[in-house]
């Protein structure tokens, strides 16, 4: 197993006004994984994300990003990674190559217009590249904040909600351009309030609520977990078994409505019902979602 990219180890935060906005983070993510972070509003994913790379100093524990303690080693730290922040941060007079530009020379890279060129391409900035931040839209605003963010080429890139109020061209054209830095072998993490995005995304998740984590694993293992599939029928000869009572999670329209936890267990109750003579129309099943996980562990 690779080791891991980001280590944050009992991270607390407390703001000035006494409040706790993260009890003691622990988190892992190997290198390679397209991670995310769930939360309801104010749940502290912004406050960890921020803490990553300064903008908001932690109360106490460690962070390292490619091995690196963000204390200790921060330049190095803070050359393996790249944040899209939710807020909007741009010089009006400067163009959208004079920031990348800027940016480029803050990292100390020279000679770095290849790799420029080729995100703003992605991002579909090409054409605005000599307009002035002030005249962009809010959406070029925020893919301007993206290519930003990866001016350095940071193996581990986070994205902090990149496609709230996104038009879908965007949203699709973002998607894209991340799911082909991956394939190249960077670390994805982002937070997204769509939760449908993070379940076809991301292969690894964890759900923050009020500032701890209270699960995490890869998406299939915790979709597996929750006994939230569902395989409704109706029963048209036989007698429903006893033994498959407690399954039973509802009646709905003389349809039985049974919840099951995995493939295994959903040949089981057919099998069941084939043993006791039970024949079965209208038979679907439905696997469970990001959503009815989320609404699980933070009752939200
Ligand atoms: N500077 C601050 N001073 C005091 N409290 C703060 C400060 N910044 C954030 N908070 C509080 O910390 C908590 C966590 O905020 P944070 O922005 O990290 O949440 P979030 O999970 O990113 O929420 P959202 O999904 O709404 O963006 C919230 O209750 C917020 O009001």
């Amino acid at each position: 197993m690779s080791s891991p990219i980001l280590d944050i180890h009992n991270l607390h935060k407390t703001y000035s006004n006494g409040f706790e906005a993260l009890k003691g983070i622990n988190l892992q993510i190997t290198e390679g994984s397209f991670f995310g972070l769930l939360g309801p509003n104010g749940a502290g994913k912004s406050t960890l994300i921020n803490s990553l790379v300064g903008l908001v100093k932690p109360t106490r524990g460690q962070i390292r990003i490619a091995g690196f303690d963000i204390e200790k080693n921060k330049t190095l730290a803070l050359m393996n990674i790249g944040v899209v922040a939710q807020e909007i941060l741009c010089d009006p007079f400067l163009s959208v190559y004079e920031m990348l530009s800027f940016q480029s020379g803050y990292y100390g890279l020279k000679n770095n217009d290849d790799w420029i060129e080729e995100i703003l391409e992605n991002l579909g900035l090409t054409e605005k590249i000599q307009t002035p931040c002030r005249l962009l839209s809010g959406g070029m605003k925020r893919r301007v904040m993206v290519a930003l963010a990866l001016v350095h080429k940071p193996p581990l890139i986070v994205l902090d909600e990149p496609t709230a109020g996104v038009d879908v061209q965007l949203r699709n054209q973002l998607w894209q351009f991340i799911e082909k830095l991956h394939q190249k072998g960077h670390t994805i993490v982002l937070t997204t309030h769509y939760l449908e995005e993070a379940q076809n995304l991301c292969s690894e998740i964890a759900i923050i609520n009020h500032g701890e984590i209270v699960t995490a694993g890869t998406t299939d293992e915790l979709l597996n977990a929750i006994e939230q599939n569902t395989v409704r029928f109706r029963l048209i000869r036989g007698n429903f078994p006893a033994n498959l009572q407690s399954r039973v999670l509802r009646l709905e329209a003389q349809h039985y409505v049974l919840g099951f936890f995995n493939a295994q267990d959903l040949t089981y109750i057919l099998n069941t019902l084939s043993a006791n003579h039970c024949i079965v129309e209208n038979l679907q099943t439905s696997r469970a979602t990001l959503e009815d996980l989320f609404i699980k562990v933070t009752q939200q």
